[in-house]
């Protein structure tokens, strides 16, 4: 059999509206998600043994052995069968863009192939992030990430920041010292283009803002460098942090922006990406 090739594109929370806390201390999201054309690649080929074998840009300090979520995804189908997985990792990890989870999804959908058996129901053992990435589309997220609801969205021209600082989750939500907000409306408008949505979206939150600034500053300075460059409509921090993302009205404006932020901070993680648009 050849190998089966899985995208891990990054994850962006364009919204995150913290609604509540659960009694076993998770908390209740409305998240509009989507994802962008950047991520992490997953390969599996057949083998006798299982073994994971890390590489690519952003490998260093992300765990090989059985603490890395493409192992677990591995282990949760419950099979003594063998398969050599490579992760190429090219997203920073613990920065909000779901990394983790999106390579234990990739892992999920291509172990499915390569052993023929269904994706294991409990997957969001994994991580709360698990069921929006493993169809890695547009979505509405709820509950604490178990419920997702399809929603196409056009597409938007993105600039994605981090400044090399991680920012683990639960810190950030204990931080939110329960204080919740509103859900977003019952019913999401119709966007018949890119300028709608931005307009809409300038009148979300997202409410880990301001717990994850308080334990990472550097994300303030962030929000600012991008929110500075010409033609930023929109500068937002995805997830729990620390990245950003800023959006743009077109791919030259984004990559403009992607330059002019990595010649002034080199040691930040720059991408200009297109993101959502299925
Ligand atoms: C905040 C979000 C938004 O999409 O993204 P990231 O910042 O991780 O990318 C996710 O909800 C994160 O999902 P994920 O990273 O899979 O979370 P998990 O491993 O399940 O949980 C890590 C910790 O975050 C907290 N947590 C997570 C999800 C949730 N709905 N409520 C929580 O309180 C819990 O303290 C938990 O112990
Ligand atoms: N494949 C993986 N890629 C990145 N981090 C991983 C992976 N497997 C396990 N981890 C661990 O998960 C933690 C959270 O990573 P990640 O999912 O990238 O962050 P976030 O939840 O902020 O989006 C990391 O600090 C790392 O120790």
């Amino acid at each position: 059999m050849a190998p089966i090739d899985a995208f891990a594109p990054a994850k962006i929370n364009l919204t995150l509206h913290v609604t509540g806390r659960r009694q076993d201390g998770y908390h209740l999201l409305d998240s509009l998600v989507a994802f962008a054309d950047v991520g992490d690649r997953v390969r599996v080929e057949p083998a006798l043994e299982l073994s994971l074998e890390v590489g690519g840009p952003r490998a260093l300090g992300v765990p090989t052995g059985p603490d890395n979520l493409v192992l677990k995804a591995a282990a949760l189908f419950g099979v003594d069968e063998g398969a050599r997985i490579t992760l190429e990792k090219h997203l920073p990890a613990a920065a909000g863009i779901g990394g983790g989870s999106a390579d234990a999804a990739a892992t999920l959908r291509a172990l499915s192939k390569l052993w023929g058996r269904t994706i294991p129901s409990d997957c969001a053992r994994l991580g709360a992030d698990i069921p929006v990435c493993l169809p890695s589309r547009t979505a509405r997220m709820q509950g604490i990430g178990e419920t997702v609801t399809p929603l196409p969205l056009p597409p938007l021209d993105a600039v994605l920041v981090n400044p090399g600082v991680s920012v683990p989750t639960g810190p950030v939500f204990a931080a939110l010292e329960g204080q919740f907000g509103a859900p977003m409306q019952g019913v999401l408008p119709q966007f018949d283009g890119a300028g709608a949505l931005l307009d809409w979206l300038g009148d979300q939150r997202n409410d880990l803002e301001t717990p994850a600034r308080q334990i990472a500053p550097a994300i303030g300075d962030t929000l600012a460098a991008l929110a500075a460059t010409r033609h930023c409509a929109l500068a937002r921090m995805s997830g729990s942090g620390a990245t950003c993302f800023g959006l743009f009205p077109s791919p030259a404006s984004a990559r403009a922006a992607a330059q002019q932020l990595s010649q002034a901070h080199p040691g930040w993680w720059v991408q200009a990406t297109r993101i959502g648009g299925d």
